[in-house]
Parts: structure tokens; C-alpha cells; sequence
């Protein structure tokens, strides 16, 4: 049985800034955990913010589940994919619970009910961290605090319309403790519903037996079926790198290094 397509972009143009293109021709995302990689500037949370439905002059391009951007409200694009932007910040005093209880259209009380033996709520540790106000919180506390609330937007319970969880960074501050519940916790959904990740952890990517995607420039230069398959000429492509920064391991998958 093919696997159903979580995603699809057709002939993605948009050029959001004055020197900035992000170009996609074609690519299609079933349920899978999908790593988006490339340098800095390369166009990555451009393409998510796209995908996320942030930009209207794009909406015609991109399908989720069968439907056209083009034919949903944004109220109605936000139950079908949840999405961790990179530079989250409050902007007034809140608390953990009460941005969940603005995010879930709930009360804070019934909300602690709800997720008491919430998976996510268990995993990245925060019952505590959620009684603060985000503002009081290390830089890891609330990135773990808005993971939460982006990783119960694509929960089974609580949002069963979702299909598309799309994280910019989220290993960002996180410790290894959190950041490896978190890949796992993403491994485990990710037979369900796709999940699109950029992030840095590049020799994480590589090592794995997930799909990666290359960005460059605002385009996609490579779509690999897992990490594995990319080639060393891909990443001196992608990254800039010195060949010789880079090494084969165990005959299996290459590595960068730095000694
Ligand atoms: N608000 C903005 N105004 C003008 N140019 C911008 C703005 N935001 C991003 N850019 C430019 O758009 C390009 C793509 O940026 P984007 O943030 O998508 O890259 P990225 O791949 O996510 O990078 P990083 O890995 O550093 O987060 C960069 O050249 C950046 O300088």
C-alpha cells in the first residue's frame, strides 16, 4: 500500500524579501520524520513559515492532505498542522498554562486534567515549568514549554485533524536528556503523521535512517530517502565544507568533524 501524502508542493515561488527567492518545483511528504537541513541563510524557515501558510501570495502551490492552501481559513489550517517557529518569545506576562489555555480555547483547570498523563507534558518534564510565567523560565525551560504546546497541536486526542507537524529548531537549548526524549518522541508520531524539521544536528541527520532534504540558496538541492545516502559532494555543496572535514564512518554513513 502507497503511503498517503501528508503534503504537496507544486511550483513554490515566493519571494518574501527583496533579494530572496524560495524556489520548490515539486516535492511530495508522506508520514515520516523528514530533516530539512542546510547553512545558515539557505532559506529554511522561510519554507516552513511557507508551508506553515504565512504567506498568502504562495497559497495556490502547497497542499495539505488533498486540500489547497487556497480553500482553508488560517483557523482551519492550524487544526490540520502545528508549527514550532524559531524565535518564540512573550511579549507580555504569561504563563505556560495560560498560553495552552489560549492555544486549546480551554480553561486552565480542565486543560491540567486533560493532560495529566499527557505523553509530551511527561517526556520534556514541564507540569512545573507550565505554572511560570514563561519570562522566568532559562532559555531551555520555555523552549521545552513551547515545544509542548506545539507537540499537543498534532496530539491524537486533542487535535485528531492534524497531520503536520513542522519545527524549526527545536533541539535549540535543549539538554541531551530532552533532546534525546524528543527524538524519539518524534521517531514514534512520525509513523503517523509527517514531521518536517530543520535543526543543525547535521552528523544526527546523517546517521539516521530518516529522509533528509538540502537547501541552498532558497532551493531544494537534494531529497534523500535517508540521511545515510547523502554523499560527501552534497554536503561540501550544501554546507561549503572542506572534504576533508568530513569522514566515512563504519562504512556507513559520513561524518563532520572538527580535529
Ligand atoms: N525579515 C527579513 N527581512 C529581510 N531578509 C530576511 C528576513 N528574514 C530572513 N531574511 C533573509 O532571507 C534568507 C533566508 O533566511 P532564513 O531565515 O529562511 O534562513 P535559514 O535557512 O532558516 O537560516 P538559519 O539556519 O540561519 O536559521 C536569508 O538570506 C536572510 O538574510
Amino acid at each position: 500500500m502507497t503511503a498517503p501524502i501528508s503534503l504537496s508542493i507544486n511550483d513554490l515561488l515566493l519571494n518574501p524579501f527583496n533579494d530572496f527567492t524560495v524556489q520548490v518545483s515539486e516535492l511530495s511528504l508522506s508520514p515520516g520524520f523528514y530533516h530539512l537541513l542546510g547553512a545558515n541563510g539557505a532559506g529554511k524557515s522561510t519554507l516552513l513559515d511557507c508551508i506553515a501558510g504565512l504567506y498568502s501570495e504562495v497559497y495556490g502551490a502547497i497542499t495539505i492532505s488533498g486540500s489547497g492552501y487556497s480553500s482553508l481559513s488560517l483557523q482551519q489550517l492550524a487544526q490540520k498542522r502545528a508549527y514550532l517557529t524559531q524565535q518564540n518569545q512573550a511579549h507580555f506576562s504569561i504563563t505556560g498554562y495560560e498560553m495552552l489555555a489560549i492555544c486549546f480555547d480551554s480553561e486552565i483547570e480542565s486543560l491540567k486534567v486533560l493532560l495529566e498523563n499527557s505523553a509530551v507534558v511527561g517526556g520534556l518534564e514541564v507540569a512545573d515549568l507550565l505554572e511560570k510565567p514563561l519570562q522566568f523560565l532559562s532559555g531551555g525551560e520555555r523552549q521545552r514549554c513551547y515545544l509542548t504546546a506545539t507537540l499537543l497541536g498534532c496530539d491524537e486526542k486533542l487535535k485528531p485533524q492534524a497531520n503536520l507537524l513542522l519545527l524549526d529548531e527545536p533541539f535549540t537549548g535543549l539538554d541531551i536528556k530532552h533532546t534525546l526524549w524528543l527524538i524519539d518522541y518524534l521517531e514514534h508520531i512520525s509513523s503517523r503523521i509527517c514531521v518536517l524539521s530543520s535543526h543543525h544536528e547535521v552528523n544526527f541527520a546523517l546517521k539516521s535512517q530518516n529522509p533528509c532534504l538540502l537547501m541552498k540558496k532558497g532551493s531544494l538541492i537534494g531529497e534523500f530517502k535517508a540521511g545515510r545516502d547523502i554523499k560527501i559532494s552534497n554536503l561540501v555543496d550544501c554546507f561549503g565544507l572542506n572534504s576533508a572535514q568530513i569522514s566515512y564512518e563504519n562504512n556507513a554513513y559520513y561524518q563532520i568533524s572538527w580535529n
